[in-house]
């Protein structure tokens, strides 16, 4: 890889043409100005300049401060853009153009990438449902009844996701543990993680028509990586019985890039089997492989602590899209939604110090740095990434 011809990588590079992620940048010398950019190699493709001076028909999509207009213009817009960035980073005879267009990753500020609209978070894998249940209610059944009949899931607050390199500060709330005869106001003592992939929603739907199984591709612009910040301490006393608020809201993380769905075609997968049979609304047996071979790494302070492989995930994001919509409520451009933690069958494959350490803790201390990675298979023997989303935990404000 010559330093002089950045569009050269190596064949196995996690951003090369079969990835090529969206985000939003600025640069020190124009810092409010926001621009869309493709992720290729270790460069930024300025994507509103490349559609401004190419002609490109979707140049005011490309204009905008954010992937919002990008995500409302539908699957064939997508296609068509990529394919224009592909040709772009490809083609020998825009080589030259293409090149004054890049700039180095280290020399532009990354910003969330879309304005959230709703967020929804679910509990989709099996092994972390299980382990969390025997944690939190050892005198009850791991798994709730419902739990194999429905993607379970509830509505976080999107106004507090943030992008990837946001410090994060340990929530104040209140706490009590089942030996205090009272709560008492401070710090979250058992600040977590919860290692997930989001769903970033483009084409939005009517109120009052549900999205079936086959509506997945149409809808879903593309993934990212989320950190579900969680105060278990928080959480276990103020959750009974209308589920997670405070111990969750003040902080989720999400990583800078979006990779495209398509992007992800290669690394398709069948689900793990179902030992339920599901309602025909959730029936995926005809479906494409609803299930996403990517695999994931937690790093706390540079030390690797977990590898959550998310093909593991019970549910799919395509049954979790139609649940959601089944009642007729309907999407709109910019919901995100989180599969829930990734946790695998093996011990060094759970998505939150919760489970590591089988509830005791140690949970995460002040300074603490918190990284997730991903990547997927492409073709031709390629890596998809996807890029990272890391937060450094900040002492609380009552401390
Ligand atoms: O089972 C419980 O009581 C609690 C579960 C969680 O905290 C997990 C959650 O937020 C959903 C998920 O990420 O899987
Ligand atoms: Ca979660
Ligand atoms: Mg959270």
């Amino acid at each position: 890889m010559s330093e002089h011809h950045p569009l050269d990588l190596p064949e196995d590079h996690p951003f090369g043409p079969h990835t090529l992620p969206y985000g939003v940048f600025s640069t020190a010398d124009d810092p409010t100005r926001r621009r869309i950019g493709v992720r290729y190699g270790d460069h930024v493709l300025d994507l509103d300049a490349l559609a401004a001076t190419s002609g490109s028909p979707h140049a005011d999509l490309l204009a905008a401060p954010t992937l919002n207009p990008l995500l409302a213009a539908g699957r064939e817009t997508w296609q068509a853009v990529r394919e224009a960035v592909r040709t772009a980073v490809t083609d020998p005879a825009h080589r030259a153009a293409t090149e004054s267009l890049l700039l180095p990753l280290n020399a532009v500020t990354l910003h969330l990438p879309f304005e959230v609209a709703d967020y929804v978070d679910f509990y989709a894998s099996e092994h972390h449902a299980t382990n969390v249940g025997r944690i939190f209610r050892p005198n009850a059944d791991a798994l709730t009844p419902n739990w194999k009949h429905l993607p379970i899931g509830y509505h976080g607050r999107a106004g507090t996701v943030v992008v990837s390199g946001t410090p994060v500060v340990r929530p104040d709330g209140q706490r009590k543990a089942p030996a205090d005869t009272a709560p008492t106001f401070g710090p979250s003592r058992r600040l977590d993680i919860e290692a997930e992939v989001g769903f970033v929603v483009g084409t939005p739907s009517a109120l009052g028509e549900p999205v079936g199984l086959a509506g997945f591709r149409d809808h879903v612009f593309g993934v990212c990586l989320v950190n579900d910040w969680s105060a278990r301490d928080i959480q276990a006393w103020e959750y009974v019985p209308l589920g997670p608020f405070l111990g969750k809201s003040f902080a989720t993380s999400v990583s800078a890039w979006i990779t495209p769905l398509d992007a992800l075609d290669h690394a398709r997968t069948a689900p793990p089997a179902r030992d339920v049979p599901v309602l025909p609304y959730l029936d995926d047996s005809d479906a494409e492989p609803g299930g996403i071979d990517l695999r994931i790494q937690v790093d706390i302070n540079g030390e690797t602590v977990a590898r959550p492989p998310f093909s593991a995930m019970y549910w799919t994001a395509a049954q979790q899209l139609t649940h959601m919509t089944v009642n007729g409520a309907s999407l709109r451009t910019g919901d995100l939604y989180a599969s829930g933690t990734v946790s695998g069958p093996e011990p060094d494959q759970l998505g939150c110090l919760l489970e590591l350490t089988q509830g005791k803790g140690p949970f995460l201390e002040d300074g603490d740095e918190v990284t997730l990675t991903a990547w997927a298979p492409g073709p031709e023997g390629s890596r998809i990434g996807l890029g990272e989303v890391t937060g450094r935990i900040r002492p609380a404000r009552t401390s």
